[in-house]
């Protein structure tokens, strides 16, 4: 018996995890905007990964003004230096007050350091979270080891996989 599947070396969510888990980030957010009712102004995902997580998001609290935000730092699975592709509508932004950018994970925390920088009021969140990032968000629902690679399920297929024992 092998020691480890391919398979095993990451942790992977599937839609229905990933719709809990942004319900999850949804209801924690909740009433917690900086306006007298609790409510944001409104959500930006930052493309591609936040999304759908966005996308719950803004559908649970309600919020109907959605913009985006384009930050490219990953090849694949090689890192490189974080570049904003695309940046949301400057008079909905302007510091970031009361706006809720979302992220389906942290990793080492580049892409939301640069989010930072350009929104220093804005409200980070991500439904993942791993160590050498967290201390850029302020809310997330699971963290991970530094080590694992979450597999998202729009990046998955289901296909075969080999029994522990045998050979076919
Ligand atoms: O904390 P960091 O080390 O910066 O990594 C986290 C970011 O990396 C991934 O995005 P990616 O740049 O791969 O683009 P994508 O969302 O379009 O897949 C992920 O969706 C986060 O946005
Ligand atoms: O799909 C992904 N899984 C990860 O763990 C990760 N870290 C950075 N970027 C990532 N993308
Ligand atoms: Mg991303």
């Amino acid at each position: 018996m092998t020691d480890r599947l391919p398979h095993e070396k990451g942790f992977h969510i599937s839609w229905d995890q990933i719709h809990r888990d942004s319900r999850a980030l949804a209801w924690r957010l909740d009433g917690h905007g900086p306006a007298e009712d609790g409510s944001w102004k409104a959500v930006v995902a930052i493309t591609r990964g936040g999304m759908a997580p966005a996308m719950i998001v803004s559908r649970e609290l309600d919020i109907r003004t959605v913009d985006t935000i384009s930050v490219k730092s990953y090849d694949h699975q090689d890192q490189s230096e974080a570049v904003v592709l695309k940046s949301p509508d400057k008079e909905l932004m302007g510091d970031g007050e009361g706006i809720l950018i979302v992220d389906d994970l942290v990793d080492t925390g580049k892409t939301l350091a640069l989010v930072r920088k350009m929104f220093p009021k804005a409200h980070l969140a991500t439904v993942y979270a791993k160590p050498q990032g967290r201390e850029q968000v302020q809310t997330y629902i699971t963290e991970v080891s530094q080590d694992t690679w979450i597999f998202f399920p729009w990046d998955m297929a289901l296909q075969y996989v080999r029994p522990y024992r045998g050979t076919e």
